[in-house]
C-alpha cells in the first residue's frame, strides 16, 4: 500500500466542510446530507465525521446525520407525537410503572459464569463509538427539573405507590428532531451526533474541530495531561470537588458518566500514543498528520477486531454470527437494541490488585460523573477489576444502582429503564409485538413476568 499523504486542508471541497463544521462545534449540530459534501476520491484515511466512506453517498454514516429506521414511525400522529400521550384506548402505562413490574432487580443478581464485567464495559464504550443521540439544545436528559414549559419535556409519570421516589414526576427531554432543523421532511426523526462506523470516533471525535482539539499538533500524538491521564475539558459535565477540579475530555462527551468507562477511554489514548511512538520511530520521514491518521487506522481496527472476535460472539453466539455473515450493526439499535446492555451493569464500581484480588467495592451511586477515582490512579486496579469479576446476566433485571438511582445528587435520581422505555415511545419506536412479527416470531398476548403484572399491556 501506497502511503501518500493528501493533507485535507489543501483540499478545498474538504475545506468547506471543515469550515461548516468548526461553525457549529460547541453549539448545536446542524445536519449534513449527500449534497453537502464532495469527496476527494482518493484521500487515503477516513474523515473525522464519517462522510465520504461512500462515495455514491457521502453522508451515509456520517455523525449529524438523521438515524435511520428497520421499521415506520409509531407515533401517535404518525408525524412525532409519543404513542403515550394518546387519550384513546391505546393509552400506554407509565414507564416508570413498568419498569417496576418488569425491571425491578430479582432479589438475587444473577450472574453469568462465562462473562466478565469487561464484557459490559466493552458495550457501552463501544455503544458510544457509533451513537450519541443528539438532545434538545439547551437541556440535558439527565436533569430532573420538574417544571414543564417546553413542549420537548416528556417527564414520566411516577405512580403514587411508587416505593423509591416521593414525587411524581421524573423529567426527560425529548431527543432533537431532525426533522425541526431541515434533515428529513415529514415525520420526526432523531440525530446521530457520532460517526456509525467503528471507526474509534469516541477517541478520536465525530468532526474535524473535535479532533484538532484532541491531538497535540506534534509526533502523531494524542493529548494527555502529562502524566498519563486523560486531558481536562472545559466542559462542566462532571462532579468537581472544588473550583480548580476539572472534568475528562475525549472524543465522546460521556466519558465522565462512570471511571470504568472512562478507563476503555485513557486506555485506547495510551494505545494511541503508544504505537504512535513506535511509528514515529520506524518511519522517521512521516510528519504528524501522517503519524497520527496512520495510527488511527490501526487502533480503529483493533476496535473492530475487539468487536467483531471477542464482543459479537458473546453477545449473539457462534450460530447468529455465522447466520449474519458478521454483519455488522443495523439501523434502531441505539434506542431499541442496543440497551440490552444495561442490564448487565453492576451495583459498584471495584478495584483489584496485581493479585485479581478485589479489594474495594464502591457504591456505584456515588460515582456517576465522577472521575475521581481514574484519576486518582485506580485506572489498573479498575481494569483488572473488569477483566476478573462476572458480569451479571443480559435479562429484564436492571439493578437498582441504575433503576433508582442513577445520577444520584441531591437526593435527586432518575430511573434508567424507564428512560430507556420513554426514549423508545419519543423516537415512535414500534411496540414489542411489531418487532416480533418482523423477526417472525408468534405474537405475545401477555409478558410472563412471575409478578402477575402487565397483562394485556402488550401494546
Ligand atoms: C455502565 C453503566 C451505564 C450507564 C450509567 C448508562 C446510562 C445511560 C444513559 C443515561 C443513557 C441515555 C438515556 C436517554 O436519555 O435516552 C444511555 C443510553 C444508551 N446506553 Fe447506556 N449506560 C450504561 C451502560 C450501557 C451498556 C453496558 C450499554 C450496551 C451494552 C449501553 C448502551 C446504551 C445505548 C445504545 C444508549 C443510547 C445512546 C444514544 O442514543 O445516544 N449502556 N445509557
Amino acid at each position: 500500500q501506497s502511503y501518500v499523504v493528501h493533507d485535507q486542508q489543501d483540499d478545498p471541497s474538504r475545506k468547506t466542510m471543515a469550515d461548516k463544521r468548526m461553525k457549529t462545534a460547541g453549539r448545536d449540530v446542524e445536519c449534513l446530507t449527500n449534497l453537502d459534501i464532495k469527496c476527494n476520491p482518493y484521500h487515503p484515511y477516513r474523515t473525522a465525521d464519517g462522510s465520504c466512506n461512500n462515495l455514491q453517498h457521502p453522508a451515509w454514516g456520517a455523525s449529524s446525520t438523521a438515524q435511520l429506521r428497520l421499521l415506520g414511525n409509531a407515533y401517535d400522529d404518525k408525524i412525532g407525537s409519543p404513542r403515550t400521550l394518546s387519550v384513546s384506548e391505546n393509552a400506554l402505562p407509565s414507564p416508570r410503572q413498568v419498569s417496576n413490574i418488569v425491571h425491578s432487580p430479582s432479589n438475587r443478581t444473577r450472574y453469568n459464569d462465562k462473562l466478565s464485567l469487561m464484557v459490559m464495559q466493552w458495550g457501552q464504550f463501544l455503544s458510544h463509538e457509533i451513537i450519541l443521540t443528539s438532545l434538545v439544545p439547551g437541556t440535558s436528559s439527565i436533569s430532573a427539573g420538574h417544571s414543564i414549559t417546553s413542549i420537548d419535556c416528556f417527564p414520566i409519570e411516577i405512580p403514587e405507590d411508587d416505593k423509591h421516589f416521593d414525587t411524581r414526576c421524573m423529567g426527560m427531554i425529548r431527543s432533537k428532531s431532525a426533522s425541526d432543523i431541515g434533515c428529513v421532511e415529514d415525520a420526526r426523526e432523531q440525530i446521530n451526533q457520532a460517526t456509525s462506523f467503528i471507526d474509534a470516533s469516541n477517541v478520536y471525535g465525530s468532526n474535524d474541530q473535535d479532533q484538532i482539539n484532541l491531538r497535540t499538533g506534534f509526533g502523531g500524538l494524542l493529548r494527555t495531561d502529562g502524566s498519563d491521564m486523560l486531558p481536562a475539558s472545559n466542559k462542566n459535565n462532571c462532579i468537581k470537588e472544588d473550583k480548580d477540579d476539572e472534568c475528562l475530555l475525549a472524543g465522546d462527551t460521556r466519558v465522565n458518566v462512570l471511571p470504568s468507562l472512562g478507563e476503555m477511554h485513557l486506555l485506547f489514548v495510551l494505545e494511541h500514543n503508544r504505537i504512535a511512538r513506535k511509528l514515529a520511530l520506524m518511519k522517521r520521514f512521516w510528519d504528524d498528520e501522517t503519524v497520527f491518521q496512520e495510527t488511527r487506522k490501526i487502533v480503529a481496527a483493533e476496535m473492530q477486531h475487539i468487536t467483531y472476535v471477542g464482543f459479537l460472539p458473546c453477545i449473539l453466539g457462534a450460530d447468529t454470527m455465522q447466520k449474519f455473515g458478521l454483519k455488522p450493526t443495523t439501523p434502531d439499535v441505539g434506542v431499541a437494541a442496543f440497551r440490552f446492555g444495561h442490564s448487565q451493569v453492576p451495583h459498584t464500581q471495584g478495584l483489584s490488585d496485581i493479585c485479581y484480588k478485589v479489594t474495594e467495592e464502591i457504591k456505584m451511586e456515588t460515582q456517576f460523573h465522577n472521575p475521581h477515582l481514574l484519576r486518582n490512579n485506580y485506572a489498573d486496579e479498575l481494569s483488572r477489576w473488569l477483566v476478573s469479576n462476572k458480569a451479571p446476566e443480559s435479562d429484564r433485571f436492571l439493578e437498582k444502582e441504575v433503576r433508582d438511582l442513577l445520577f444520584l445528587r441531591d437526593n435527586t435520581s432518575l430511573d434508567l429503564a424507564s428512560i430507556n422505555i420513554q426514549r423508545g415511545r419519543d423516537h415512535g419506536i414500534p411496540p414489542y409485538n411489531d418487532w416480533r412479527r418482523w423477526c417472525n416470531l408468534t405474537v405475545a398476548s401477555h409478558f410472563n413476568t412471575n409478578h402477575g403484572g402487565l397483562v394485556n399491556h402488550t401494546q
